[in-house]
């Protein structure tokens, strides 16, 4: 009977080995070895049999940082994490390491640090800079974030030329494009490789969205087009799946203007004491693993992102995204829209553009 119960769970009559284990070990091993040399020697991992990912965290000791790189630590997909900030990365770097999760933690701190924190990165994610406090605007954050977005950005093009950038700082209207102003000038740009990370925008729209529509979370997918502060935050509801006619006019509008203001509810909320760190960082770990994904040539991974775009007059503009080997794949268009969100489109159109503007006039003064 004990036999039986075994041959009945899987295991082999013969060697007492689970089957999926016995199959393998029949396997020629010399083959088996010459494979995993040449898989090593293509940038593999050893255990995983996933490629070997690097992901630096540019601003890891930040209330958005931490949390971040814990995510990201715990990512399958990421195999090096490299935590710069220009203080207090040997405390954070020494406690995520301790997790045991496969990616290498290393931390680095300061100026001369930067490029080592940088070089072989498939992925940078800025997260580095100062947030709100109640009754300011994302832009009035440009006078110190510019600055830092610059200096980040002429090491990235330095040292890891080649590696996506997630765009976090604030305001991401102005950051992409002064990223994008440097990445020219050092003659490094690839516009498939530079995002914004507006995905706490469509965090927010599907949470918001389910919670009126009574429909489970995790099944709910909007669109959030546009840019990345204010009116400029543009959730598609009409597009929003499950469909549901639950919702009138005035529940879209009330939903829209939740998700445009999401990022100052948090700040009201935590009343002088910073904006969304939390929320961010789960959309932010959400974004790059979608990023991560497509590297590896996973099919069909869309996110949104501000990117450089022709879906509009305007020169970056945050919409779906095919994301591939090589960053964007495919920038998607905004598909059909309700009169309420071209009237919304129309009236973003001009702020939008003007931050766009005043991140390009900065790059190039
Ligand atoms: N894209 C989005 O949806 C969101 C963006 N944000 C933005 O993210 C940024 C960070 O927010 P928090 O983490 O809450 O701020 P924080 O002040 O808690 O952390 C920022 C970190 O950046 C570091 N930093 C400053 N200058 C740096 C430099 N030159 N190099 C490397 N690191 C540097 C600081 O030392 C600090 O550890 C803010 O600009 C905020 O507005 C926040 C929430 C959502
Ligand atoms: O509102 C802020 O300042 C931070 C942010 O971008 C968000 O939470 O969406």
């Amino acid at each position: 009977l004990h036999l039986v119960l075994r041959r009945r769970r899987g295991y082999s009559s013969t060697s007492g080995q689970p089957e999926r284990k016995r199959r393998a070990a029949m396997r020629p091993s010399l083959m088996r070895s010459a494979s995993q040399v040449l898989r090593r020697r293509r940038g593999y991992s050893s255990t995983s049999g996933q490629p070997e990912r690097k992901v630096a965290i540019l601003g890891a000791a930040g209330g958005i940082g931490q949390p971040l790189s814990l995510l990201m630590k715990l990512n399958p997909l990421v195999s090096s994490l490299s935590l710069y900030d220009i203080a207090g990365t040997p405390g954070v770097a020494a406690d995520v390491s301790h997790i045991n999760a496969p990616a290498q933690v290393k931390g680095f701190m300061g100026d001369d640090q930067l490029g080592e924190a940088l070089e072989g990165s498939d992925i940078v994610i800025i997260p580095a800079g100062v947030p709100r406090k109640p009754g300011m605007t994302r832009d009035d954050l440009f006078n110190i974030n510019a600055g830092i977005v610059k200096n980040l950005c002429t090491a990235i093009a330095k040292y890891c030329p080649n590696a996506l950038v997630n765009m976090i700082s604030n305001p991401v209207n102005s950051t992409v494009p002064i990223a994008a102003e440097v990445f020219k000038k050092a003659g490094t740009y690839d516009e498939k490789k530079l995002f914004g990370v507006t995905t706490l925008d469509v965090v927010r729209a599907k949470t918001f969205y389910a919670g009126k529509a009574n429909v489970p979370v995790t099944d709910v997918n909007v669109p959030v087009v546009g840019g990345h502060a204010g009116i400029t935050i543009l959730p598609l509801f009409s597009q929003a799946t499950p469909a549901t006619n639950a919702l009138s006019d005035e529940d879209i509008k009330a939903l829209t203007k939740r998700t445009q203001d999401g990022g100052t509810e948090v700040v009201e909320a935590k009343a002088g004491k910073g904006s969304a760190t939390l929320s961010m960082a789960y959309a932010g770990a959400v974004f790059a693993n979608a990023c991560l994904k497509g590297l590896n040539g996973v099919p069909d991974v869309v996110e949104c992102s501000f990117v450089q775009s022709t879906v509009t007059e305007l020169p970056f503009f945050a919409s779906k995204v095919k994301l591939g080997k090589n960053g964007v794949e495919e920038v998607l268009g905004l598909g059909q829209l309700s009169d309420f969100e071209k009237e919304g489109l129309e009236n973003l159109k001009g702020e939008l553009k003007a931050s766009i503007e005043k991140g390009i006039k900065f790059a190039n003064a």
